[in-house]
């Protein structure tokens, strides 16, 4: 048996290369996956690869991630891996020993050994003290730049945070990915905290809960559970879709909600889509969702995306000159997170090259990002190439006709526009003739899920997806 190469995480690489190519896999998957999840996920994973590298042993904190990690990531990481070294590989997962293993050498270690999880639950410090509410001093009111895309959101929050338990009540937001709503969510812990320190306040993403659920069922500590997410003042809860098809988490999350409403706490949620557009959530917790105030976060606007990096670049102790902004904000419109990743290249390559930050300096630092952007997919330019694919008129697609040889493929091009655009629900109906947004959403789902069985669909959505994507 080969020796293995020693362990380290992610964020100490070492120099030889089965380590070097796992970091190219964690990196790649980094590019790919939304940040929450890989940080939650992948980032943590340690790896160790055996000097043929035709064995790669991943660590995982505990039971429970393991069996996440593997369900829904192994493949891919093994795809991944089996890509980047050029060979088959087995892929193992293990739980971490106790031991630190970079101190060991030849370890023999036996796969997924059964160590008892004994990671705290949320909110439950091994070290005394205060409770963790997990949030993030620095995502305020004043951080977060105000503008048409957010105002609504905003309001609502500020008033919940200045006055919890009274209107709006649950607060839903909702949104795409990278335009705020998880900053929005700290600002009203943050300043609820401020305004009265005592608060019991928890931000938490909607897997830790899912984790929590698990770990409260296999330790028969459903007491404690209850105990402590039903005596919170403020529950804040993130990407709530990731509730999906887990009843049992569900069921504690009712409970959860009913308790705290009932004792005038304040929750509030976010989501990738609107509470009816949520799929495999139970009626009445949708019902739920729904029955405080949704408010919707869409993509800034032009005038907030130039404020947002002029603020950002200030805050990072540079000056961003507003024409330079303005080329920027014009050029990467999709979200806030990709701006401030752009902010980032500037910044670097201004501080690198040392020079002072101008448009041919934008330019050239995003050479690489503007190019992509330049093939951006417009839904126009959808609608035409499957219109032309289908041989019907474009104008079928705005059209009120139902034949199904134009339903079908209208249906189709809705599909793509979700799948391959930022744009919401309500703007693609827009784009369709006015059509309302359940149209759309149910041409979304029909068309998904018939491409799981429908070979010959499949195989039609891959070549316009290609030819789209140039
Ligand atoms: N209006 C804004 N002003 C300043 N910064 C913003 C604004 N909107 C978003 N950001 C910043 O953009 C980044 C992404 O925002 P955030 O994580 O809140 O997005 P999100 O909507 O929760 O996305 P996801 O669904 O992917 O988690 C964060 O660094 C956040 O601080």
């Amino acid at each position: 048996m080969s020796a293995p190469s020693p362990l380290k995480t992610n964020e100490n690489l070492g120099p030889d290369i089965g380590q070097t190519l796992w970091q190219s896999c964690v990196d790649q998957l980094a590019q790919e996956m939304p940040e929450q999840q890989f940080n939650t996920w992948i980032k943590p994973l340690a790896a160790q690869v055996s000097d043929d590298l035709a064995k790669v042993t991943i660590f995982v904190a505990n039971r429970f991630k393991l069996d996440w990690v593997r369900a829904q990531y192994s493949s891919r990481i093994s795809n991944l891996l089996e890509k980047l070294y050029g060979q088959a590989i087995v892929l193992e997962l293990a739980i971490t020993p106790r031991e630190p293993a970079v101190r060991q050498t030849n370890i023999q270690r036996p796969t997924e050994v059964m160590v008892a999880d004994e990671s705290p639950p949320v909110g439950e410090d091994r070290a005394p003290g205060p409770p963790k509410n997990r949030l993030n001093a620095l995502l305020t009111f004043d951080s977060l730049v105000e503008g048409t895309a957010n105002r609504m959101a905003r309001a609502a929050a500020m008033h919940v945070a200045t006055m919890p338990g009274h209107l709006y009540n649950p607060l839903f937001i909702y949104g795409g990915v990278g335009l705020g709503k998880t900053h929005l969510m700290h600002a009203v812990g943050n300043k609820l905290l401020a305004d009265k320190p005592g608060s019991k306040v928890l931000y938490i993403h909607a897997e830790q809960f899912v984790s929590d659920v698990v770990k409260a069922y296999q330790r028969k500590t459903f007491d404690e559970f209850k105990e402590r997410y039903h005596s919170l003042d403020l529950l804040l809860i993130d990407d709530v879709q990731f509730f999906a098809n887990k009843d049992r988490t569900q069921e504690e999350f009712f409970n959860a909600f009913e308790a705290l409403l009932a004792k005038k706490s304040h929750i509030v949620m976010t989501s990738d889509t609107y509470p009816k557009g949520l799929a495999d959530i139970h009626e009445r917790l949708v019902s739920r969702f729904d029955s405080g105030l949704t408010v919707a976060i869409e993509p800034p606007e032009l005038e907030m995306r130039v404020a947002i990096l002029i603020n950002k670049a200030r805050t990072e102790g540079a000056d961003m000159p507003e024409e330079v902004a303005f080329f920027v904000a014009k050029n990467v419109r999709s979200n806030v997170r990709e701006l401030e990743g752009a902010l980032r290249k500037i910044l670097a390559y201004s501080r690198f090259n040392q020079k002072e930050i101008s448009i041919q300096l934008a330019r050239d630092a995003l050479r690489d990002l503007l190019s992509i952007q330049n093939r951006q997919i417009s839904v126009e330019n959808i609608q035409k190439t499957v219109a032309d694919y289908y041989k019907i008129k474009v104008a079928d697609m705005y059209s009120k006709k139902r034949p199904a040889s134009i339903a079908r493929p209208r249906q189709i091009a809705m599909y793509l526009a979700k799948e391959l655009t930022q744009k919401s629900l309500p703007e693609i109906g827009e784009l369709f003739g006015g059509r309302d947004h359940t149209t759309v959403l149910h041409a979304v789902r029909k068309i998904g899920g018939e491409r799981q069985q429908l070979t010959e669909l499949n195989q039609q959505l891959h070549v316009l997806e290609q030819t789209l994507k140039g």
